[in-house]
């Protein structure tokens, strides 16, 4: 009897960024094998990552990243998680999971494995609803729909460009609340998916996520962190305010909640305050930045959106430090590159409201 081909087996791939080996994937073989893996090898290239047999993958370490882009791999971080961004760039697939190596298939309240990225499949293949928010969650899901009250002319809702997916066990906690809380860990299983509405912010966590790389890839780009910078861990926030912008201005929907991992490790805490550190305090003259950010209606692709937003973030941050000067420019660099690895791609013609 034929058996149905995984959703979108060829047409998503499976970003993972990695200074380990990757013993956890046998965890998840049963949900990620059909799938085409992109490893980015951060740190030291000439370190083997050993790769559980029956996987089909393409490993990418600095030597490969320098090759492929010569002086533009200066946007590429070094040392840091906002490595895998090099991975949404190289990918030819039309959506993309990544996913961080101490994460592990988590179970839901009956029990059962979760599938995450069948999750954010239905996640990204469902509509939004960004410009009204229905109380009783994602109208789309199985056994939901609108409620009464909900406008008509909103149901049909916009396209889906980013599934962001959650976590149990240990919670993406910032280092000062991992210090006051060592111990807290995640049970909450919330059983719901949500849009998050237009004009709202929100801090985008890459553990565990998914994007149409059609609709929003350009502006995917993880920023300027780890080695010889003055801020870490703000890889995916930073990712997350530009997609956001991006997405409310182009019409198009950001989904949060299922599916949940097992993040298993907790990062060094004192570690992770140093590279914090700076972001802690910077964060409160971004945040008004990216929400009074206004982008023309000439800006229709994502390109465009992400280029006017570099040149907005070395003009009104740039005063803050010299930092965001060398992130606007190399915000332009990542654009360059993600068009010369990907020719005639105009990513997000697709408009919503
Ligand atoms: O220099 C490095 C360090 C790590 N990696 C790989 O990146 C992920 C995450 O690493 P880890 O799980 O050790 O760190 P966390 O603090 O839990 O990471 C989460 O916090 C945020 C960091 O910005 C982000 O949401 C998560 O990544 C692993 O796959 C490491 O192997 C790396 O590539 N380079
Ligand atoms: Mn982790």
């Amino acid at each position: 009897m034929a058996t149905t081909p995984p959703p979108l087996k060829d047409e998503l791939d499976i970003v993972i960024p990695t200074i380990r080996n990757l013993d956890f994937l046998e965890m998840w073989r049963p949900f990620f094998q059909p799938y085409h893996l992109i490893i980015v090898q951060d740190g030291d290239p000439s370190k083997n990552i050993k790769v559980p047999d029956g996987f089909q993958y393409d490993l990418y370490n600095r030597n490969d990243i320098n090759k492929l882009l010569g002086p533009k791999a200066s946007c590429i971080s070094f040392k840091d998680s906002a490595c895998r961004c090099f991975g949404y760039m190289v990918s030819k697939k039309k959506y993309i999971f990544t996913i961080d190596d101490d994460c592990f298939v988590a179970k839901n309240p009956s029990g059962q494995d979760i599938n995450a990225l069948e999750q954010h499949i239905k996640n990204l293949l469902c509509p939004s609803a960004p410009y009204f928010f229905n109380t009783l969650y994602d109208p789309y899901a199985e056994g939901a729909d609108f409620v009464r009250g909900y406008p008509f002319s909103l149901r049909e809702g916009v396209p889906t460009a980013v599934s962001h997916g959650l976590w149990l066990n240990i919670p993406d906690y910032d280092a000062p609340t991992q210090l006051v809380k060592p111990s807290e860990r995640n049970k909450r299983y919330v059983d719901a998916v949500m849009t998050i509405p237009k004009g709202t912010l929100f801090p985008m966590c890459g553990m565990n996520l998914a994007f149409d790389r059609d609709l929003i890839g350009p502006a995917m780009y993880f920023g300027l962190m780890g080695e010889g910078q003055p801020i870490g861990r703000y890889d995916d926030m930073w990712a997350g305010w530009c997609v956001k912008v991006i997405c409310d201005h182009l019409g198009l929907g950001v989904k949060t909640g299922l599916p949940y991992i097992w993040h298993s490790k907790a990062s060094n805490p004192f570690v992770n305050l140093k590279k914090e550190y700076k972001g802690i305090f910077w964060q409160e003259e971004i945040i008004p930045f990216f929400q009074t950010a206004i982008l023309p209606k000439e800006c229709t692709t994502v390109q465009a959106c992400y280029i006017e937003l570099s040149k907005q973030v070395k003009e009104k941050l740039g005063k803050i430090d010299p930092y965001f000067t060398k992130l606007g420019d190399a915000m332009v660099t990542w654009i360059e590159a993600w068009d010369e690895l990907n020719p005639g791609k105009d990513s997000s013609k697709a408009k919503g409201k």
